[in-house]
């Protein structure tokens, strides 16, 4: 302990300068002596107690992550830049500063409109109600005070809970997170840390991180640009990836780049803790995400990274720079892709038809997007698996975006998408309605992220259309105000024929002849975690197509035979640990095959899958209290 003895009042920077000077490994007490006090006469070396109301600094030996977890000297987003550099705070704050007077207009903001937040139209939608916005809370409170506690009941409900921590109720969280921000989870890197990313790395506490999700907030479901705000997607994404793939809580890390926000209101918004500047894009943009990823992958090798809700001049783009050389997916393209086709798979099955069936169906996809795409070219790889030519599979598909029917004669048609457009001109532009009476599609995918797309004339053309195969229906947009359609819509249109898979949860549906029919959801929560759970414990350095593939093929099996009666294409929630290791153990299995397997998962491989599958499930955490050990100082752990 080093006690310094002051005769000036000294004012608050000078203060934090001299703390900073002397760092955390020695702790320092200030003593105040006015001019011309006597100094306190020490007894026996303990120096003399004075006394002081307002102390001019409080010294602290605590920083970082330890620092913002105490409530006696943790101040929040308020912390200035200043302290945030000296006392190890970058990083694991909004980048903004805010003022105690703006946190305190924050707070009475939600302690008198709680509810407020929440648009009525969402309501209406069956979107977010109110009480699923307290239910959130409830549990956010539960996760900052007792992460076991959260896990546990989040596993023993995880069919209730999955739309309070996920959709579509962590729509509504990014679009209020702003006001609803409480304590830090996560990392934030801006463009202002440009230089300093790989140091900040290690102000997160936690030296073993196994898998992050990444999103830089442009496009958070089916709800645009909420800039940082979007850190509620990683966050609620890796909730899963404990929950469902058995990940450790401890081990995980959201992160958000902030790289500005196109979103005015937002940027105009004073609670709004990012950087207030339009987006950074071109070259700049791909530096900022270099420096992040490779300081990431530097602390953390053997981590996957998972990329989420990058708009789409920046989803493919990141995916191609760096699927290569590193553990990293793109959810929404390739996790959705694996989720749709699986989908597809198991309304075959509910159909009675064998997997070969999928090179006969035809397909309209409304949505050319990032989501869209990927489905489209992994169902396009599914058809040429059973036989067709990759020409011959393209020409099943009629994918439509905000301008309707994609053809040849679209002079801007993105590379991607150019293989999937229609070769005849003369129906550019074509509306939904009339792509399908002129097509007759046997499969309906909504993936725009526009809302109400598929109408009631839609579902009906749809049906009319069918007459020999019930039609197969997937509005997969989120959150649910986003969907293209809901369930009640589709069966009351399709008189009960329809199979239906939504992105969002929704009730079951009761039909005019008595009978109910549960609605599968068509997300893909049912394959990241199993993806990455297998990437990662197979230790696999890529993520590659066929471990995809393999995902895909794996999820339909999983549904039981008496559920495929009741029309369900997707297994249940319920289940979700269960399938999760199962999807993990057939990624490792392509992954072996492709002699990509490392450490204990490729002796396992030697072994068989079923000493696969047993590595998996023993490796997934389980929310239970351990034993815990307190080691005094100075000894090593
Ligand atoms: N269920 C799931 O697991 C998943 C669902 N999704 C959902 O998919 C949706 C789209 O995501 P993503 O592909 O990344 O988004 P993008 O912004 O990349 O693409 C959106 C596409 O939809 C088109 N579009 C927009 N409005 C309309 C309209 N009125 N009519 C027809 N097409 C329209 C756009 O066309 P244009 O370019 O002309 O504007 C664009 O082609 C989101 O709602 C997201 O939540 C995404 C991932 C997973
Ligand atoms: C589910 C998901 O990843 C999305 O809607 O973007
Ligand atoms: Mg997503």
């Amino acid at each position: 302990m080093l006690y310094l003895k002051l005769r000036r009042q000294l004012s608050h920077p000078v203060l934090a300068l001299l703390q900073s000077q002397l760092t955390q490994s020695v702790s320092v007490r200030f003593i105040h002596l006015g001019d011309g006090d006597p100094e306190p006469q020490s007894e026996g070396g303990i120096p003399p107690y004075v006394p002081s109301l307002q102390p001019p600094a409080y010294v602290i030996r605590k920083a970082g992550f330890d620092l913002l977890k105490d409530p006696w000297c943790n101040k929040g987003s308020a912390f200035p830049k200043s302290e945030r550099d000296r006392l190890g705070l970058r990083g694991l704050l909004p980048p903004r500063s805010l003022t105690l007077d703006l946190q305190a207009a924050r707070f009475m903001e939600d302690y008198y409109h709680p509810r407020h937040l929440i648009p009525p139209e969402d309501v209406k939608s069956g979107g977010v109600t109110p009480e699923m916005a307290r239910r959130w809370k409830v549990l956010q409170e539960l996760q900052d005070r007792n992460e076991t506690l959260f896990y546990r009941v989040l596993f023993e409900h995880f069919t209730e809970m999955a739309p309070i921590i996920y959709t579509p109720t962590v729509g509504w969280v990014c679009v209020n997170y702003h006001k609803l921000y409480r304590r830090p989870r996560g990392m934030y890197f801006s463009a202002e840390d440009r230089g300093d990313m790989a140091a900040m790395m290690y102000n997160w506490p936690q030296p073993d991180v196994q898998a992050i999700v990444v999103t830089d907030g442009s496009r958070i479901l089916g709800l645009g640009d909420l800039g940082i705000n979007g850190l509620g997607i990683p966050i609620g994404k890796l909730d899963l990836y404990c929950a469902a793939a058995g990940f450790s809580p401890s081990k995980v890390l959201p992160v958000v780049i902030d790289v500005g926000t196109n979103n005015e209101s937002l940027r105009a918004d004073r609670h709004y803790a990012g950087l207030r500047i339009p987006r950074i894009t071109g070259p700049e943009y791909f530096e900022i995400l270099d420096e992040f990823v490779t300081a990431a992958m530097a602390r953390w090798p053997n981590a996957v990274l998972q990329f989420e809700d990058f708009s789409i001049e920046h989803a493919g783009p990141l995916l191609r720079r760096y699927r290569k050389d590193h553990l990293v997916f793109n959810d929404d393209i390739q996790g959705t892709a694996a989720t749709a086709l699986a989908g597809l798979y198991g309304a075959l099955r509910v159909l009675n038809l064998p997997a070969a069936a999928l090179k006969e169906q035809r397909i309209v996809c409304v949505g050319a997007g990032s989501a869209g795409m990927g489905v489209v070219r992994m169902i396009a790889a599914g058809m040429q698996k059973q036989g067709l030519s990759f020409e011959q599979a393209a020409s099943r598909f009629w994918v439509l975006d905000y301008n309707g029917l994609i053809t040849i004669a679209r002079s801007s048609v993105a590379e991607h998408v150019r293989p999937f457009a229609c070769r005849d001109p003369r129906h550019e532009g074509e509306s939904l309605l009339s792509v399908i009476k002129r097509i007759k599609p046997t499969i309906l995918l909504g993936l725009a992220g526009a809302g109400r797309l598929f109408t009631e004339e839609t579902l009906t053309a749809m049906n009319e259309g069918c007459p020999q195969q019930r039609p197969i229906i997937f509005p997969m947009s989120n959150p649910t105000s986003r969907m293209e359609c809901t369930a009640e819509e589709a069966m009351r249109c399709t008189g009960g024929r329809a199979i239906y898979a939504s992105g969002s949860p929704q009730t079951p549906v009761e039909l005019p002849d008595g009978r109910t029919v549960a609605v599968s959801q068509a997300n893909n929560m049912y394959i990241f975690p199993g993806v990455a759970l297998g990437g990662f414990l197979g230790q696999t350095r890529i993520i590659t197509d066929a471990m995809l593939m393999a995902a895909a093929e794996e999820l339909p099996k999983l549904v039981p035979k008496e559920d495929l009666e009741k029309g369900l294409v997707y297994p249940r929630l319920a289940a979700i640990r269960d399938i999760s290791a199962s999807i993990a153990t057939a990624v490792a299995l392509a992954a072996g095959e492709e002699g990509r397997l490392r450490g204990r998962m490729r002796d396992k491989f030697a072994q068989g899958p079923d000493a696969m599958r047993s590595f998996i499930s023993k490796s997934m955490f389980y929310p239970d209290y351990k034993a815990l050990v307190h080691l005094p100082n100075g000894l090593e752990e």
